[in-house]
């Protein structure tokens, strides 16, 4: 049974899949404080939140048999990602449940601050009828600047063109061909800055865009622009924009996001022309479902082993380069696993080459297997898709992918190339259609063995009864063989053996093996797992 902890309010209609499911257990445990995550969080394989739940290094360091982490929304800086990484958790968001909601708030905030009115509604919840102090502009023909033209970025692009206004962007990853299709002015941010009379920002909080608004840009900035903040604190430098509502610079401000949420002590809350919410972007009863229905599914899909699209810690693959590189997926853990198994000594470099059809493809995510598979032998359990690079790179083993054009014959094929203190030893695995995976390449021996179960693999002198020792030992100890594959480069030099057996051998049986004339040495190479 698996176990899931909701940790912040989440939609109940979105978490029915999850609460179904006969599999697992979800536990609603809203508003806990760091120190009681700690506490609990050992107990869980999943953990579901929104923004309010911090989770922390510490968090993460106890969360003994935590395999994955969704995040009902987009925004995922409420959680330590490279702590998470290290530990080989898959973090997931939802980020396509919850835009529309966001464009859509950030849009009434635009015309609520244009319009003055929450102004107008507090004054005359005081009882008055004032017509004169709220003058304000309009939208129409004005200059919408948008930082970050990504999802909802896009979404205010489409409604600003329905309110006549000119959209200028600034987003390092816009190509020409998007904004044209969105009808909006690709600019720098030093270009928007000064163009626009509206600014809404919509990036996510990274190293790159905290503060990417501050003194400087206010400066550069129209006199009277106005700020839309509905993606994060932090984007916009709070210091600096009160200095330039004070300053006049600045006409006002909309902002449903805080540098420190819920704002205490916050001037800018004080401020005649400021107007806030509470971190509503999301809040509608549609992005709330959406997110949290999406989550779960993803949620139930790590934890049952299945594909899954949305995590924020792996390379995302789209759908239809998924189903081409699915089959390869086992194949290339197993290659990884066999290498590891044949070398000695520590590992040092790690090379994967892809030949054939597959160098059409962005082969990464089957790196991710191989490099799986190697570190798997060496580290156990532990290793997953996700930490694998980490653990290699904190482990100074140096992994590389290459494409080659040279195909060998084979429509597709994947060479391991494994380096240790002591030797080199080279795998390389196919796909046939109709027979599946098989490991056509041991070093310079052309073999043709499936990646499954347990092996033997024996390197030996090429001479007459060297096979049937082998075969006649390993059947008087019980042990039957199920294939065997003789590989070798020329009469009477040296060769291999690689035997499918029923079972694993003892110790025992290897060390006689060893003992045995011509035999040059022994391994067992378990893929069993
Ligand atoms: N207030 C709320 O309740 C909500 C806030 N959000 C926030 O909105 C943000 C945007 O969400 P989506 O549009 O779904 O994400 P998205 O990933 O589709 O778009 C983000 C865009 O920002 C761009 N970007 C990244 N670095 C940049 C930089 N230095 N300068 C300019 N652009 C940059 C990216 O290229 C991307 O196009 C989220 O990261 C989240 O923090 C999202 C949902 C609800
Ligand atoms: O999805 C996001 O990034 C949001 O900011 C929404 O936050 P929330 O889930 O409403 O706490």
């Amino acid at each position: 049974m698996f176990k899931v902890l909701v940790s912040d309010p989440l939609s109940e209609w979105g978490l029915q899949k999850l609460i179904e499911a006969q599999d697992v257990q979800v536990d609603q445990k809203i508003g806990l404080s760091e120190q009681e995550l700690i506490e609990t969080i050992s107990e869980y394989d999943a953990l579901l939140v929104r923004s309010q739940t911090e989770v922390t290094a510490a968090v993460i360091e106890a969360a003994t048999r935590l395999k994955a982490i969704g995040r009902a929304g987009v925004g995922v800086d409420n959680i330590d990602l490279p702590a998470a990484t290290q530990k080989g958790i898959i973090v997931l968001n939802a980020p396509d449940g919850n835009t529309i909601s966001t464009a859509e708030h950030s849009f009434a905030m635009m015309i609520a601050l244009a319009r003055r009115i929450p102004h107008a509604y507090f004054s005359m919840m005081q009882s008055e009828w004032d017509r004169k102090s709220f003058i304000g502009v309009e939208l129409n023909q004005k200059v919408l600047g948008i930082i970050g033209l990504g999802r909802i970025g896009a979404e205010i692009a489409k409604r600003a063109k329905a309110f006549n206004m000119q959209v200028v962007a600034y987003d390092p990853f816009l190509t020409e061909e998007r904004a044209k299709n969105l009808g909006v002015q690709a600019a720098t941010i030093d270009e928007l800055v000064r163009q626009s009379d509206f600014i809404t920002v919509h990036t996510p909080l990274t190293k790159e865009t905290r503060h990417l608004i501050s003194s400087r840009e206010f400066e550069l900035m129209k006199q009277g622009a106005r700020i839309i903040n509905c993606a994060r604190g932090g984007i916009i430098d709070e210091r600096a924009l009160l200095e330039a509502l004070q300053m006049e610079k600045v006409a006002g401000a909309a902002l449903d996001v805080f540098e420190v949420e819920p704002p205490i002590n916050n001037p800018l809350l004080d401020h005649p022309h400021v107007i806030v919410t509470p971190h509503l972007g999301a809040s509608t009863i549609e992005a709330q479902e959406n997110v949290a229905f999406a989550v779960s599914e993803e949620i139930l899909h790590v934890l049952r082993n299945e594909p899954f699209k949305n995590a924020v810690n792996l390379p995302s693959i789209p759908l239809n380069i998924r189903e081409k590189l699915e089959p390869y997926f086992n194949l290339s853990e197993s290659l990884g696993k066999f290498v590891a198994q044949t070398a000695s000594g520590g590992l040092q470099e790690a090379r994967v080459t892809y030949s054939g059809e597959l160098t059409e493809f962005d082969t990464s995510s089957l790196s991710r297997s191989v490099l799986k598979g190697i570190l798997s032998h060496h580290l156990g359990a532990g290793v997953n898709y996700v930490n694998a690079p980490h653990l290699a790179k904190s482990r100074g083993i140096s992994f590389t992918e290459q494409k080659s054009p040279a195909n060998r014959g084979f429509t597709n094929l994947i060479t391991v190339t494994l380096k240790t203190n002591q030797d080199e030893n080279r795998i390389a695995g196919t796909m046939i259609n109709g027979y599946g995976s098989r490991i056509v390449k041991l070093d310079e021996y052309r073999i043709d063995i499936q990646p499954k179960g347990h092996l033997i693999l024996i390197h030996h002198h090429d001479r007459p009864g060297a096979i049937g020792n082998v075969g006649a030992l390993l059947g008087n100890n019980d042990i039957n063989i199920a294939t065997m594959q003789v590989g070798r480069r020329n009469v009477g030099g040296r060769a291999i053996m690689v035997l499918e057996i029923d079972r694993q051998v003892s110790a025992q049986v290897l060390d006689q093996l060893n003992d045995l004339s011509e035999i040059i040495s022994v391994r067992e190479i378990d893929l069993t797992q």
